[in-house]
């Protein structure tokens, strides 16, 4: 995992705006006033915002994108076909990235669709959490492009005229601040950056907690929480918005090894609970999501299995395989199947 999972500012979500004395941005300054984290959590709120193209379908046209299972779309080329690119939300093109010496990615290209349920596989320190970093303008690649919603951005998250998509990222250890209470930690952006009242602001964390199964939180610290439900915790953030919002931007969510760590059972809970945030999916509450596609970061075939529907495979620096979840156990791509076995023969070295 790199530090990106411990990084406090999450979700990235929304817009920028006037900053707020409630008492919990008031308690969260006392531990964090460095100007210089202030200044980032202002960048990281416009970079991850461009505005629709044109030509950019509805949520009703959406019912008309197809990733069916067929063996077709197993690939070793990162092209698929697809002869409409308006439901295309994120593009990374020809991506490359290196630290110091090191080279980790190498020309990595693929799209996130409208809808979509995305996982990026691969052994480890192949330079998959470095693509979420990238994808959510935390980092900027040393070479290559980065579209979204068909507009290029340009340098990092201090892209400010982009506007038009929120991307979140929610890290593997919740990243909760641990002096503030679970309200406080939902409502947090939403407390320094909208206009709403406190009591809006505290029936909106109520309600975002109810959808995803957590009733009565709200007063408790992060230390009160088992590991599962400070996961839940994170997940009511990142779903958390403005709804005095005249238009509510799309949202694409980034998980990065959301069940690291978890038993089955509460990996199991957190991989349902990432289903049902997800526009095709129904909340605690019975409603549907509103998170338009998602991608995960994971090693657990469980989540593998329940969570994803379109996998990318990374391998030394490349996208080496990308096909549907139930192609993943039948390829025949050499490293996908060492992979999947877990077997230390193969092209995968260690
Ligand atoms: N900011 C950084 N500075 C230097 N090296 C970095 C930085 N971020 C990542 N790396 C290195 O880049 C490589 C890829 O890291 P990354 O976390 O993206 O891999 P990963 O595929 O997510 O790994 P894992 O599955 O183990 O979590 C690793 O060798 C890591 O040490």
């Amino acid at each position: 995992m790199v530090s990106l999972s411990t990084h406090p500012f999450f979700p990235i979500i929304t817009q920028n705006g006037a900053f707020r004395s409630v008492a919990a941005i008031k308690k969260f300054n006392s531990f964090n006033n460095q100007q210089s984290s202030k200044d980032l959590r202002r960048k990281l709120v416009c970079a991850c915002i461009a505005p629709p193209p044109r030509n950019l379908k509805s949520e009703e046209d959406s019912s008309v994108i197809n990733f069916n299972g067929s063996s077709k779309s197993e690939q070793l080329s990162t092209v698929r076909g697809h002869e409409d690119d308006s439901d295309v939300l994120i593009e990374c093109r020809e991506v490359y990235k290196s630290f110091g010496e090191k080279k980790i990615l190498n020309g990595v290209s693929f799209k996130i669709r409208h809808g979509e349920a995305v996982g990026i596989i691969g052994p480890s320190g192949t330079g998959k959490s470095t693509v979420l970093k990238i994808i959510a303008g935390l980092l900027a690649p040393d070479k290559g492009e980065v579209y979204i919603r068909g507009r290029k951005r340009v340098g990092l998250i201090s892209d400010e005229e982009i506007s038009g998509l929120r991307i979140g990222l929610v890290f593997q250890s919740a990243a909760l601040f641990d002096s503030l209470t679970v309200r406080e930690n939902v409502g947090f952006l939403l407390y320094e950056n909208s206009s709403m009242s406190e009591d809006q602001i505290s029936k909106l964390v109520t309600e975002c907690l109810a959808a995803v199964g957590l009733k009565g939180v709200e007063d408790r610290l992060p230390s009160e929480l088992s590991g599962g439900m400070k996961k839940r915790v994170a997940l009511a953030r990142s779903i958390i918005y403005d709804t005095t919002k005249d238009s509510i931007e799309p949202e694409v969510l980034l998980y990065d090894e959301p069940t690291a760590g978890l038993d089955p059972i509460a990996s199991t809970v957190v991989e349902d609970l990432i289903r049902s945030v997800h526009i095709k999916g129904r909340d605690a509450l019975g409603k549907p999501g509103n998170i338009e596609s998602y991608v995960v970061v994971t090693h657990q075939h469980s989540t593998i299995k329940r969570a994803i529907d379109r996998l990318l495979f990374l391998h030394n620096g490349k996208l080496v395989w990308e096909g549907m979840t139930s192609e993943f156990m039948t390829s025949k791509n050499p490293i996908v199947q060492q992979f999947a076995s877990g077997s230390l023969d193969g092209p995968i070295k260690y």
